[in-house]
């Protein structure tokens, strides 16, 4: 008995430094018990929690959710995790404890051995968390064609390097540069450069391997790393792109938008390569072309 006392008391100073919400759930699911302090989901005493069940406090769709982590916590014997969202405006119960506005949150359920079947399950908001991934993941995009931008590209790329070097593969990268973007903007409105900028995105992503990596780099241009792939297939795959373009461009197409793009293709030449002096050599291949006369295709090792 006293044994018992001691680890009532140690359970109950654990809760208390908890700031994750705790509630015990019975099969049916009927709230046990409940511990919260100071978290930002204002449930109420744990008095009015006890007792109820959970189709008495959450959302039908949220309630039958937390009935499927229990059934399948016990039946499998293992833990749950699932992260809801908890929308005031749907949560009723929430909306009249005072919660304005709606936080994600991560629930997980683990059973608990005894007699009677039940669920140990931690309610801890993540909303922050959240909002700090998508907004790691908002700084990787370009705002206007929602591609990767070059902060994304360059990790990705000197990660493509490393593996090349240490598997004896090898890969290249692609610039692929508008031409005359500025002079179409002043011609044509800003608006027709945009539209370019978002369909070539769009062409070069549909056109693009599952394993290439997608990114606009500059102002009027885009990179496609290209793993596996020397340098003449990173020509071809420059070729396919101008004639992507070239239909795209076609007056038959649909569009009465005309462009052309100019193509640098750098490919890995050793060990000593590196993410910036790649592209740095995908660059000056790139300025070839333009100094050509553009709608050209160079490629450099
Ligand atoms: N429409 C549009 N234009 C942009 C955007 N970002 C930059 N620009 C413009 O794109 C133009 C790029 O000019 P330049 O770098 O001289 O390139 P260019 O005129 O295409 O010349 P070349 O690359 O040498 O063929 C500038 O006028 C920029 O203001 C954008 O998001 N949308």
């Amino acid at each position: 008995m006293k044994n018992a006392n001691l680890l009532q008391t140690r359970i109950d100073a654990l809760l208390n430094v908890l700031s994750e919400d705790v509630l015990i759930l019975s099969q049916q699911g009927t709230i046990i018990f409940s511990s919260h302090n100071d978290s930002a989901i204002p449930w109420g005493g744990a008095d009015e929690l006890t007792g109820k069940q959970l189709t008495d406090i959450f959302p039908g769709a949220i309630a039958s959710q937390l009935q499927g982590m229990i059934d399948k916590s016990l039946g499998l014997n293992q833990l749950m995790v699932k992260e809801v969202l908890f929308d005031p405006t749907e949560f009723i119960y929430l909306q009249q404890q005072g919660m304005v506005e709606s936080c994600w949150v991560e629930i997980r359920m683990a059973p608990s051995s005894g007699d009677e079947p039940s669920v140990v399950c931690r309610i801890e908001d993540i909303s922050r968390r959240k909002m700090a991934q998508r907004e790691s993941s908002q700084i990787q995009r370009d705002l206007l064609t929602g591609m990767y931008n070059r902060r994304a590209l360059m990790p990705v790329l000197a990660q493509s390097i490393a593996q090349a070097i240490r598997y004896d593969w090898v890969c290249s990268l692609m610039l692929i540069d508008v031409d005359s973007l500025r002079l179409i903007n002043d011609q044509r409105g800003w608006d027709v450069g945009d539209q370019i900028l978002k369909r070539l995105a769009e062409s070069l992503n549909s056109l693009k391997r599952t394993a290439d990596f997608l990114a606009r780099v500059g102002e009027d241009g885009f990179a496609i790393l290209l793993p596996e792939t020397n340098a003449e297939q990173g020509i071809l795959a420059a070729e396919r792109v101008r004639n992507m373009v070239s239909d795209l461009s076609a007056p038959n197409s649909g569009t009465d938008i005309a462009f052309t793009v100019s193509i640098g293709v750098a490919t890995l030449t050793g060990e000593d390569d590196s993410a910036e002096s790649m592209f740095n050599r995908a660059e000056s291949s790139l300025q070839l072309c333009k100094q050509q006369g553009g709608n050209q295709i160079s490629g450099s090792e």
